[in-house]
């Protein structure tokens, strides 16, 4: 029966008048809604420390009526029932703080009561879009790229929020708000012949009361449930009602109020508020841009400037100019900086991809790091450690985010091997994430098709990070795991030396295919050997894993370097082909070999990873190139005596 498919519930209304102090208050009550008067100055904050509070947000709540919308939803509703001035009298009284809340919501209703069909036909007719306040959506836009959460805390009604909280992406769990009590009109549901729809006869007739913001101190509750949920140190509250003003008035509430009064400006709103705006382009303006910095500038360092330099200009949460340190170099007789600030590209190591002319090329890493928020690394694994010791001498902002493109892993006798983003993340003392994938500088560009991903364990950082990179030619997305996505972009520098080996002794196809999967599931089974907790099996499904491994196997400079090894059968070495073959670019995959290799042997872990064996025999010139078919028969390959001497690493490093 339909009446059963309704909930029946009238609320009472609880009549309290917070302005005047009745002396025969319900003790159920909290002493704190009696406890306060607006009559009076509330302690505002001190208004040095309001821009500060804005800039690190954590969440926003936002009230919705004259605050993200230009009228009240439900004088709106009145309106088109005909029903207008009664009603608007009843939401000013409440909004003023005049009126308790509950009562005033309970005489609205009893004055509308709306049919389902009413409402339908209202939500209908009036669609979200041109409901907006000037400049909300792109705030909201903004706080989101910030990774500040949004909410919407509303003495309105879920039914007429929903529309703006999608229009605006805001998901639907941060909606706090009331709800419509219905109730079927039974006698003439059951009735027969009768020729109303059943949505003619379900109206609204009260609100749910179990709904926080339907009562007094509800906005404050709100916030408390929200923090409840997630810590967030900085919680920010913008409205236009008092109701609003309370949210930051109570422990666990809002840390900071913003009075809007750009719909209704109430004059006990404006007089407490912290910061009174009647356009919200003032605290748009107000918000924290990144400062960002490089460091690096080879050929993928000059790749990816393609997408930042683009996101820094085109996006608010960045400053436009992007500041690269270059490790200088003459360059025809002229300085390589001079030639990228001229050029807008990098001719030496990636000619011909232009970048946008808010990039600065500079040759010295203090001025370049300083002041930066955000600091992309990008330097060829063997630079990193010493990059990385002159930046602890300059300092970092405390507050500066990291984030590494660089494969490799670094071995110190002290600390043992590190992945690059550790190492970043111990002398800087600044969290680092990484960003990994199938990205053959060479291919990057707006006519490409490319994918990465960014590896973070602060979920916030690695989004302010996907909005630097990502582009519609560059997608990005982003995982936990970061050490499976370094670990990954590291090892596959090794399977595709192995690759160029096959190749270059024309071992075809079948025998690729063999190395590329053997060498899968070594990256796999040696990651997860060196971080069991947190390395998982689906990252290596990921841009950073197999595409990774695949792009670089095909077309990346280890494959090439090791495939021109095998054609001249080791007779030369891996440095001279380095100088021949890449005009300065370097290779990462052999001093990888190395590093992984002294790690195998000082865990004694060496045949449980023939591929990653074999591939340092060759390097090391124990074996030929072509015996890298011939990894399936470790150990029986002698691979630990004769042929080169020991690595300087293998000496050096005391595992
Ligand atoms: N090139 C690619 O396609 C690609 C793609 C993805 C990731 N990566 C990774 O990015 C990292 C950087 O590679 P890249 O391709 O941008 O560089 P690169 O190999 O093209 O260029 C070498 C860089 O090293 C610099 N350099 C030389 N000597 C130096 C020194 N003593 N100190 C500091 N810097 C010095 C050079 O100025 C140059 O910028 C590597 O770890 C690489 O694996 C590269
Ligand atoms: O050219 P490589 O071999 O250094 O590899 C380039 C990138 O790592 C591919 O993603």
């Amino acid at each position: 029966m339909m009446s059963r498919l309704v909930l029946q519930v009238r609320p009472g209304s609880v009549a309290i008048h917070r302005w005047c102090l009745p002396s025969n208050r319900p003790s159920k009550l909290p002493l704190v809604l009696f406890s306060r008067s607006f009559s009076q100055q509330r302690s505002k904050v001190p208004a040095s420390q309001v821009p500060k509070l804005w800039a690190q947000a954590q969440a926003v709540c936002f009230d919705v009526d004259c605050t993200i919308t230009k009228q009240d939803a439900l004088d709106d509703l009145a309106n088109f029932l005909g029903k207008g001035q009664q009603v608007q009298d009843l939401t000013n009284a409440a909004m003023n703080g005049d009126m308790d809340l509950a009562e005033a919501l309970q005489k609205r209703l009893d004055i509308m009561e709306p049919t389902v069909d009413k409402l339908t036909a209202y939500v209908q007719s009036n669609p979200a879009a041109p409901r907006l306040v000037p400049g909300i959506q792109s705030l909201i836009q903004e706080l989101q790229a910030r990774n500040v959460d949004v909410f919407l805390i509303s003495g309105g009604f879920r039914e007429l929020i929903l529309p703006v909280a999608d229009l605006l992406k805001i998901p639907r769990d941060h909606i706090y708000a009331n709800r419509f009590v219905y109730m079927s009109d039974d006698a003439r549901l059951d009735g027969t012949g009768t020729t109303e729809s059943v949505s003619q006869l379900i109206r609204v007739t009260g609100f749910d009361p179990s709904q926080v913001t339907s009562r007094e101190g509800g906005k404050p509750e709100a916030i408390r449930q929200i923090r409840s949920k997630k810590p967030l140190q900085t919680v920010v509250m913008i409205g236009d009602g008092i109701t609003d003003l309370e949210a930051a008035e109570e422990t666990g509430g809002a840390d900071l109020f913003i009075g809007y009064g750009g719909v209704v400006a109430r004059p006990r709103v404006q007089e407490n508020a912290d910061w009174w705006i009647t356009d919200y382009q003032e605290i748009l303006d107000a918000l924290p841009r990144f400062k960002v910095a490089m460091v690096g500038s080879g050929a993928f360092a000059s790749a990816v400037l393609q997408m930042i330099s683009q996101n820094a200009r085109d996006k608010a949460i960045f400053q436009d100019i992007v500041d690269v340190y270059v490790y200088e170099e003459d360059y025809h007789g002229a300085k390589l900086t001079s030639a990228i600030n001229q050029q807008h590209e990098n001719p030496k190591y990636l000619p011909g991809v232009h970048f946008g002319d808010n990039v600065v090329a500079n040759p010295d890493l203090e001025s370049t790091v300083q002041d930066a928020d955000l600091i992309i690394f990008c330097a060829p694994h063997q630079f990193m450690h010493s990059l990385c010791k002159q930046i602890q001498l300059i300092g970092v902002k405390p507050t500066a985010k990291a984030i590494s493109l660089t494969k490799g892993i670094h071995i110190s006798p002290e600390q043992g091997p590190q992945l690059m983003s550790s190492m970043i993340h111990r002398m800087l003392n600044i969290e680092c994430s990484v960003l990994m994938g199938a990205n053959l500088a060479g291919e990057i560009g707006p006519n490409g098709l490319c994918e990465a991903t960014i590896g973070s364990r602060v979920r916030e950082q690695g989004h302010v990070f996907q909005e630097l990179f990502d582009t519609d030619y560059f997608h990005v997305s982003v995982i936990p795991d970061i050490e499976g996505a370094e670990m990954a972009g590291a090892l596959k520098n090794v399977v595709a030396l192995a690759a160029g080996f096959a190749d270059g002794c024309d071992l075809g196809q079948n025998a690729k295919a063999v190395v590329l999967r053997q060498g899968l599931s070594e990256m796999r089974q040696f990651a997860k050997a060196m971080y069991p907790n947190t390395v998982r099996d689906e990252t290596f499904f990921e841009s950073c894993g197999v595409a990774d491994l695949i792009a670089t196997c095909y077309g990346g400079r280890n494959h090439r370097v090791a495939q021109e090894f095998a054609k001249q059968r080791g007779r030369t070495s891996f440095s001279q082909l380095e100088t021949d073959l890449l005009n300065g670019q370097k290779l990462q995959g052999v001093l990888t070999s190395e590093e992984v290799q002294s790690v195998l042997s000082s865990k004694g872990w060496q045949n449980q990873y023939p591929l990653f064996s074999t591939v340092n025999a060759i390097v090391r010139g124990r074996l030929e190139p072509k015996d890298i078919s011939r990894f399936r028969e470790l150990p029986g390959l002698s691979l630990e005596s004769g042929g080169e001497e020991p690595s300087l690493l293998e000496k050096t490093i005391g595992f």
